[in-house]
């Protein structure tokens, strides 16, 4: 993963470093993170608040420049936003003056996509995210995963090769927040998308990783990479049950969470 091969629809992160204003040294929100998310890996990124893990997605969104170091899309560096790289808030950031077809269809509208495609790619993710029914729902009409759901079929429909997922569950029930990983890795497998998902739950992140990305604060920075295959089972067909009790499983958990409370206090020289 931190090799510097360029593919084509790569995400190559170089020795980036950002700093906040009046935030130096230790206190860097980013110090020299590099990685790369290739074909078809759903990368997560865990740590505990504080940790970069926001800098980081919104580096590669491109809402934010880094102070040092490079973010490479397809080869180009990323100077701003754009369709190609979709992200999906933790608070879905839903317009309530739109019904759910609307808000789904709204970067497509912006895209200047005439109204009957619009509608089309619009009805088409929605029945990816199981929510087929409710093209004429208010936001307001729906609970919080629904909302959730709609998000994910707003960045879908745009078609990205990359998918970026800031804590996406954080604000869920944790049955639905189950439910949730689990259309995740469904859509994962069905479109073979990129995804780049932050989280502080580690659970969650060993479920979900393909490749997971442990950050630890004071500075923002790197320290353990794993490559794990419990999210391939799932889509191999095994349930999240079987999984999530296999003691493979609950090893790599307690090592990651060893791994955190370790890193929690110590500072780089
Ligand atoms: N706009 C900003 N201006 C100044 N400092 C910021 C800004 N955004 C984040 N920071 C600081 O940068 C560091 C990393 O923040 P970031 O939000 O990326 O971490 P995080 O791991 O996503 O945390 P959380 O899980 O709490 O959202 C923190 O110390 C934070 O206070």
């Amino acid at each position: 993963m931190t090799t510097t091969r360029s593919a084509p629809g790569s995400l190559i992160v170089e020795h980036v470093s950002v700093q906040y204003p009046g935030h130096t040294g230790q206190n860097a929100a980013l110090q020299d993170v590099s990685l790369q998310i290739n074909a078809g890996e759903l990368v997560v990124a865990l740590g505990p608040s504080g940790c970069g893990k926001t800098t980081l997605l919104n580096l590669i969104a491109g809402f934010l420049q880094p102070t040092r170091g490079r973010v490479l899309f397809d080869g180009h560096e990323v100077k701003g936003p754009a369709a190609e790289r979709g992200v999906v808030f933790q608070d879905n950031a839903l317009l309530p003056w739109l019904d759910v077809l609307g808000n789904v269809a709204l970067g497509l509208r912006l895209q200047g996509i005439p109204a009957a495609e619009r509608e089309t790619r619009a009805r088409a993710v929605l029945e990816q995210v199981d929510l087929s029914g409710f093209a004429h729902h208010r936001i307001w009409q729906l609970s919080g995963g629904m909302r959730q759901r709609v998000g994910l079929a707003r960045a879908l429909a745009a078609n990205p090769a990359l998918l970026l997922m800031d804590e996406p569950f954080a604000a869920l029930d944790a049955f639905t927040r189950e439910q949730m990983q689990e259309l995740v890795l469904t859509l994962w497998r069905q479109t073979g998308k990129r995804i780049l998902l932050i989280t502080h739950d580690i659970e969650e992140a060993v479920f979900l990783a393909s490749e997971l990305v442990l950050m630890s604060p004071r500075p923002g920075r790197i320290v353990e990479r794993l490559s794990l295959d419990f999210s391939q089972r799932y889509a191999g067909g095994e349930s999240a049950r079987s999984i999530k009790s296999d003691p493979a499983f609950i090893a790599t958990r307690e090592h990651v969470l060893a791994q955190v409370f370790a890193h929690r206090d110590k500072k780089v020289a």
